[in-house]
């Protein structure tokens, strides 16, 4: 073969495509073990897919601290230890924005360019509006809100508990965040309204990946959700409660009308999912542990009633002082979203980094899920046990968790809706428990392992039983 020959257009494509392939094969090397499967593109997804929870436990255990899962033309890394997450968390060389421009795309279609345009002025805004320092604001109207609701339930009854508590939660928040009474006025609207966040709720983690003709109900309750805030925005902007500074999605809207008029249903839409998908489940959560535990119900009544006194009818306002001496209900609090954690939270991993001795490459996402993490009892002993009391050694006073608690994420994005999501939940276990003497009339039921995204909801009913306390 004459040197001609040698560096022939094909001659340099296949030698290309060669060195191509051995520099893939050394990059995989030197990354973690990959479960890649073995159809193309789809790899381990198939079976990933079913029980993604459980998926990635057994990984870990065959595979050890840091691991790669090939699905769906995705890469996911996930850390378990320490090493792995200082790096998600710390460097530079990961991105939160670029992990999920993709999922925010497809689940409200906000374009990548407005969302990374847009997104840090967002983030420093809700961090202020819904941080410790502003939280004290959100008390009496909260508190007012859950009363209108409860005295919708009447003097006893029974329900589902996961209806129960989207019941009180649901307009309170509302409310509180959006703009006053939105949405759920009357009797038709608040049922289509539930129905159709239902099915965008449930859909969310498969709609922020697949295509949409795939999954027809979800789009279609993704565009009832977004055509009534279309049909509302001018509404929710207009409303403005006298001396008050107005609500945090009027002032999102106001940031967002200043780069374009055109994608505001679309930020409404996503602080809907964001403000209703973990909250409503934690209070289900919380309610639930603490009436299968019979002695911390008992603690709870008691302190309750030193507090409020006994009888359950009045209207209680709650102050901050009486959420003070009210701290062993914030630790079940804690204590209920550390057993129930999201499944995952995610970073785009935009240069190579080293982690123990692999290279993860960008491109990569890596991912931790603070639902495992919380399981490990190198950090949380006891850790399938419900023990509000392993919250006395965390300074809430200062307003840290306990270490490794990653449920609202962290590093420069953690949830900034966290300080409102404890003290809702906190007023609702109040108010109800305050109110009524009540009782699981069911087990209380194991999580459901289909989603990785969010705080895992309950696998099956579990009814509630209240009475009005004489
Ligand atoms: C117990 C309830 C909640 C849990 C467990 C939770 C958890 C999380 C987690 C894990 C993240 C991702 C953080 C990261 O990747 O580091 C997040 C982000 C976020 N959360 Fe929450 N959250 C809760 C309640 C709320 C509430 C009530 C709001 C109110 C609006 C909210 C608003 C947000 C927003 C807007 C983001 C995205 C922040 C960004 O774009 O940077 N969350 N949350």
């Amino acid at each position: 073969m004459g040197t001609m020959e040698l560096f022939s257009p094909i001659a340099i494509a296949v030698l290309g495509s060669c060195v191509l392939f051995l520099f893939s094969r050394l990059k995989n090397l030197l990354g973690p073990p990959c479960i890649q499967g073995w159809i193309p593109w789809i790899g381990s997804g198939l079976e990933f897919g079913k029980a993604p929870l459980e998926f990635i436990e057994k990984a870990r255990i065959k595979y050890g601290p840091v691991f790669t899962i090939f699905a769906m033309g995705n890469r996911m890394t996930f850390v378990t230890e320490e090493e792995g997450i200082n790096v998600l968390l710390k460097s530079e060389h990961v991105d939160f924005e670029s992990a999920v421009q993709s999922p925010v795309y497809h689940t409200a279609w906000i374009p990548k360019n407005v969302f990374s345009a847009l997104h840090e002025r967002l983030y420093a805004l809700m961090k202020g509006k819904m941080g410790t320092f502003n939280t004290h604001h959100f008390t009496g109207p909260l508190t007012e809100e859950l009363h209108d609701q409860l005295e919708g339930l009447g003097t006893h009854g029974t329900m589902d508990l996961t209806d129960f508590v989207r019941y009180l939660l649901y307009p309170a928040t509302l409310s509180t965040l959006f703009k006053k009474g939105l949405f759920l006025t009357d009797k038709r609207t608040i049922k289509e309204f539930y129905q159709h966040f239902k099915t965008y709720d449930e859909g969310f983690e498969y709609g922020s990946q697949l295509p949409e003709w795939l999954l027809r109900n979800w789009s279609k309750s993704k565009r009832w959700l977004l055509a009534l805030f279309e049909k509302n925005i001018g509404n929710i902007k207009a409303h403005r409660s006298a001396g008050h500074s107005g609500t945090l999605l009027q002032a999102i809207l106001e940031v967002v009308e200043t780069e374009t008029l055109q994608y505001s249903p679309n930020y409404g839409l996503v602080l809907l999912w964001a403000a209703l998908a973990n909250a409503p489940p934690i209070a289900f959560w919380t309610l639930g542990y603490i009436l299968s535990h019979p002695d911390i119900h008992r603690t709870i009544l008691e302190s309750i009633s030193s507090v409020f006194g006994t009888a359950g009818k009045d209207k209680i306002k709650v102050s901050e002082d009486d959420l003070k001496k009210l701290l062993i209900i914030k630790w079940c609090i804690l204590e209920s979203i550390r057993l129930r954690a999201p499944g995952v939270i995610t970073r785009k991993v935009v240069k190579p980094v080293k982690i123990l001795n692999h290279t993860v490459p960008s491109g990569d996402l890596l991912m931790l899920s603070p639902f495992w993490l919380h399981r490990n009892p190198k950090y949380f002993p006891e850790p399938e046990s419900f023990k509000p009391e392993r919250w006395k050694e965390a300074n809430l006073d200062k307003y840290i968790f306990l270490d490794y608690f990653m449920a609202f994420g962290g590093g420069k994005f953690q949830c900034p809706g966290r300080w409102f999501a404890l003290l809702e939940v906190q007023l609702c276990i109040i108010l109800v428990l305050y109110k009524y003497e009540c009782s699981l009339l069911d087990p209380l039921p194991k999580q459901s392992s289909r989603h990785l995204v969010g705080v895992p909801q309950p696998a099956g009913k579990c009814w509630i039983e209240y009475k009005e306390r004489a």
